[in-house]
């Protein structure tokens, strides 16, 4: 007879889900990602399920981590929602599976995992290809993707300067009022964006808002939304996750120099001194490891 799965709300997984053990364990699965061992690492490109008639998708993310010991599963829904709307964009349960039984043994929030597991994806990107000496972070966009890459963001790296820009000002004011450190609000993208050494893009846009010649040369951006900016060096999480999902990277043409997994693996080169580019998709197995992490974490304390 197996034990009931454990349930874990938003409050729980955001509580138990910590940068610091989420950031090496990405690492360490996204370089085994990118040698495509499948008797290591199994993870299908996700389904998509378009919901065109209300703005939205549902997606199913499967992974398999042998070494790990990991079986899940995420389902996520996300819909463009309108400005001021109090429901998220982002909403997702993960399924955590018993590898060698098949049974359920946790099933949690994943809207946490997801805010995290992006936002501490794209401060691995910062480490490799940000310039030496940044000072000056940019964040596009005040919503859940925003925040959570200002938390590790700031966390990680000693910025003089922290500037956000989001459509309504009210919104990015709402957004600074929420949070400890000095960030300015700006009133318009350029004025975010000149001069800056690291951009996050987390907006829902899907029109451009960054222009090339705004950004300074040798910074890099960590992109979320759908909108590539092609005068850089581009990285991907996954080059399939790529080439079938983003609509910009296909229809662009844009050539994919690497995967951050392979940057890790040292078998690209972290191009740190041009103008860089972390296009994310988001995968699977970074749902799975932090889904392993809370449910490790929970069982600590029970
Ligand atoms: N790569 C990944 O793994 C993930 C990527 N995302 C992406 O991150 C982005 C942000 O997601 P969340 O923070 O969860 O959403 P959210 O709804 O919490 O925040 C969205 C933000 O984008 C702004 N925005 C929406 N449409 C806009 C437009 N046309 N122009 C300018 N600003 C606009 C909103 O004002 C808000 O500040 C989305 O593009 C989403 O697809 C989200 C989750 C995971
Ligand atoms: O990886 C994810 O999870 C998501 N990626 C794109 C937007 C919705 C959630």
């Amino acid at each position: 007879m197996t034990e009931s799965p454990v349930l874990l709300n938003k409050h729980e997984v955001e509580r138990l889900l910590s940068y610091d053990d989420l950031i090496s364990r990405l690492e360490s699965v996204m370089g085994k990602f990118s040698k495509r061992d499948s008797s290591e690492i199994i993870q299908p490109v996700r389904s998509v399920v378009p919901i065109q008639q209300h703005n939205g998708f549902l997606g199913v993310m499967p992974a398999y981590l042998a070494a790990e010991g990991i079986l899940s599963t995420k389902v996520v829904s996300f819909y463009q929602r309108a400005e001021g709307s109090s429901l998220p964009s982002t909403q997702a349960t993960v399924l955590l599976f018993h590898p060698e039984h098949g049974n359920v043994i946790a099933i949690m929030d994943g809207e946490a995992i997801t805010a995290k597991r992006t936002a501490a994806v794209s401060a691995i990107s910062a480490k490799l290809f940000s310039p030496a000496f940044s000072e000056v972070l940019c964040i596009l966009g005040s919503g859940q993707q925003a925040r959570s890459h200002y938390d590790v963001l700031t966390k990680l790296f000693k910025f003089k300067e922290v500037r956000v820009w989001s459509r309504r000002k009210e919104m990015a004011q709402r957004f600074v009022n929420d949070l400890q450190g000095p960030v300015t609000v700006c009133g318009s993208v350029k004025e975010a964006v000149v001069g800056a050494d690291v951009i996050v893009t987390a907006t829902g846009a899907s029109q451009p808002l960054l222009f090339g010649e705004w950004v300074k040369p040798g910074a890099h951006v960590a992109e979320m939304d759908d909108v590539l900016m092609r005068e850089a060096v581009v990285y991907v999480d996954s080059r399939e996750g790529a080439t079938t999902e983003s609509g910009d990277i296909i229809l662009s043409g844009v050539e994919v120099f690497a995967e951050l997994g392979e940057i890790i693996n040292g078998t690209f080169p972290a191009q740190r001194e041009k103008t860089t580019v972390f296009k994310s998709l988001g995968m699977g197995i970074q749902d799975a490891v932090s889904a392993k992490l809370v449910l490790e974490k929970w069982k600590k304390e029970h």
